[in-house]
């Protein structure tokens, strides 16, 4: 099933950011948001994944389709790296943590509570979630925010094993992914007019 996005408005603070946004994101394929800070990518994608309604506009495909990962990691300090996931897998109704626990090199880590970790071990460990959710879409806001070049490389190694099962990726990042099958989506040219105020409108 596509991911489908129509003519959407987002504001972020009640002000429209990207205005008549529109693409199509099909299984096995990854879409790269870019733009400059502060362009709308996080409003965008804060949308797509259901966090907050469009000002107008239609998505469809996305909903429980969608597994979302932002700058907070969202883990639970107190829990072990273990325990996060298992506790991920138990939410999301799946079975297995080992195949994520492998892919993002956390074998090691697996016993030390996720309060612990370094900033990438912890970005690590939140991108890891997206594997065990079993969600075919990932929407990811700067997935690689922390994370060495090792790691970097792993992370594209799950997508490229994500995408190959027949999911799907939208995601911002500023750095080249090596993900040579991902589509561009430069978001510049959708950036929304700047509103008159209402006391200027009458002199226009
Ligand atoms: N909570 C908020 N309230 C009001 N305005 C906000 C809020 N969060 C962000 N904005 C503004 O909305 C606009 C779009 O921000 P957004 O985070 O979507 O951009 P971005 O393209 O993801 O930027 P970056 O590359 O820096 O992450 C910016 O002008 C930003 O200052």
């Amino acid at each position: 099933m596509d991911l489908v996005a129509s003519d959407l408005t987002v504001a972020r603070g009640g002000v429209p950011v990207l205005e008549g946004v529109g693409f199509t994101l099909s299984p096995g394929r990854a879409l790269v948001l870019r733009g400059p800070n502060g362009s709308g990518k996080t409003t965008l994608l804060r949308t797509v994944a259901g966090l907050q309604p469009p000002v107008a506009g239609e998505i469809i495909g996305a909903g429980e389709r969608i597994a979302y990962a932002a700058h907070a990691d969202g883990l639970k300090a107190m829990l072990s790296v273990v325990e996060n996931l298992s506790f991920w897998a138990a939410v999301f109704g799946t079975q297995g943590i080992d195949d994520a626990l492998s892919a993002f090199n956390l074998e090691e880590l697996a016993g030390r509570a996720a309060g612990t970790l370094s900033a990438g071990q912890k970005r690590r460990l939140g991108l890891a979630r997206l594997m065990v959710t079993g969600r075919p879409v990932w929407v990811l806001d700067e997935p690689t925010v922390s994370l060495d070049a090792a790691s970097v490389a792993l992370f594209a190694e799950a997508v490229r094993a994500h995408l190959g099962q027949g999911g799907a990726a939208l995601m911002a990042t500023h750095i080249d992914l090596g993900l040579a099958e991902a589509e561009i989506l430069d978001v510049t040219g959708f950036r929304a007019k700047p509103r008159a105020r209402a006391e200027d409108e009458a002199f226009l």
